[in-house]
């Protein structure tokens, strides 16, 4: 099946036309920058202008089958990929406040389509998927129970495709079924979430109602005293202003002044006090965090590093499994070093447990969902 995948992220927009059957990559593309002035798209509909014009060579004379959507919240309803109808795009589009960098994107991103090619098949892979397995004592929240009643405040979770896809292979690397595998996976990308897994389910991340919660990101906090944003509004901020705040002009952006891993790991190896103080803190807290989850899975088999930063950067893998020596982690550090697009073991032989790389593929864990959902309706 020749399908179109499109991930809509915070700023940038990837898509890519892969051949289910063969796994094959048509084309691909990648636009940044999006919102951010300099030369980028002014939104995501300019975005999309673009990807068609892109696709108009590409898709001479050799049809799409369907179109897979990576959608980001997908709430309490949506707990496998659908196919997309207009009550379906409706509704989620009645989840853009709580993923409000993504899913008015997705939204954008499903109506060009639907105007474009009206006939044909959609297919909407959630995000929050994945993390339906979360028993109750890590998705509640401790308050009072009516916000869960009338908004459905409680704990969601993220990047869950990512986490499945990471998750499978690593326990494939190392040769454990997948129904008995414990691990700690961390998806460090742009957004950064981990996963405890335990028997292969997801049980618990770091990722909250929003993508905001949890670890230290490019452009956003994660944890934080929430009495400081009643503070700050007592101050005067407003609702918007706080949440441009968290979402956009915090994290290792506020911190270092950017939010491009490779640049934060240059300067701090040039002396840089602000990058070495970023790389602090935000290794810090994912150690404090890898931690926890090691307890809640009751022993990981593994810890798993993924996603842009997880994948390529060794100098923050390192200071990240540098402060785990309690539990007694330790890396290679030629393994760790080697550039490699393939999963592999990065921990020295005597590691109480393997760290490994393992490179996601979210566009592949989609491509292969849409054509099992349209699969399903063709009979
Ligand atoms: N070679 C590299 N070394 C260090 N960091 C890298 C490298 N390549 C990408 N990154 C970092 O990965 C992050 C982006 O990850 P990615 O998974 O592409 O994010 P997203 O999909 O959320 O946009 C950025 O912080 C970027 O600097
Ligand atoms: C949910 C989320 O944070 O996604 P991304 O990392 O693509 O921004
Ligand atoms: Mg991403």
């Amino acid at each position: 099946m020749r399908v179109l995948v499109i991930n809509s992220g915070s700023s940038s927009l990837k898509y890519q036309v892969r051949d289910t059957t063969s796994n094959q990559v048509g084309a691909n593309g990648l636009i940044e920058r999006i919102g951010e002035g300099a030369g980028g798209p002014a939104d995501h509909g300019e975005a999309m202008d673009q990807v068609e014009a892109e696709l108009e060579g590409v898709l001479a004379g050799k049809p799409l089958d369907a179109v897979g959507h990576r959608v980001v919240h997908g709430g309490e309803r949506f707990g496998e990929p659908v196919l997309i109808n207009n009550e379906i795009t409706r509704a989620i589009e009645r989840l853009n406040p709580l993923a409000p960098l993504h899913n008015p994107a997705n939204v954008l991103g499903i109506r060009a389509i639907t105007a474009k090619w009206p006939e044909l098949p959609q297919v909407a892979v959630f995000d929050t998927a994945f993390h339906r397995t979360l028993p109750e004592h890590a998705w509640r929240y401790a308050v009072p129970d009516s916000l869960y009643r009338q908004y459905g405040i409680r704990r969601y979770g993220f990047h869950g495709t990512s986490h499945e896809f990471v998750t499978g292979r690593a326990a494939e690397l190392l040769g454990i079924p997948l129904e008995q595998f414990n691990a700690v996976v961390a998806h460090l990308g742009n957004g950064v979430s981990l996963t405890a897994i335990q028997g292969g389910a997801s049980v618990d991340t770091s990722m909250g109602f929003t993508p905001l919660e949890g670890l230290v990101m490019g452009t956003r906090s994660g944890d934080l005293d929430p009495s400081i944003l009643i503070y700050l509004q007592r101050q005067g901020l407003s609702a918007d202003e706080i949440d441009t705040m968290l979402n956009r002009e915090s994290g290792l952006k506020a911190l270092a002044g950017n939010n491009d891993m490779r640049a934060i790991v240059d300067a701090a190896e040039a002396g840089d006090q602000r990058a070495q103080t970023a790389l602090a803190v935000t290794s810090y807290r994912l150690a404090k965090y890898i931690g926890g989850y090691h307890v809640a899975v009751g022993g990981a088999q593994a810890l798993v590093f993924t996603a842009g930063i997880g994948e390529n950067s060794s100098v923050f893998r390192a200071q990240v499994v540098g402060r785990l020596g309690a539990l007694g982690l330790k890396l290679d550090v030629e393994a760790n070093r080697l550039r490699s697009g393939s999963p592999r073991v990065i921990s020295a032989p005597d590691s109480a447990i393997p760290v490994l790389v393992v490179p996601t593929d979210e566009e592949r864990a989609i491509a292969e969902a849409t054509a099992a959902v349209v699969n399903s309706i063709h009979g």
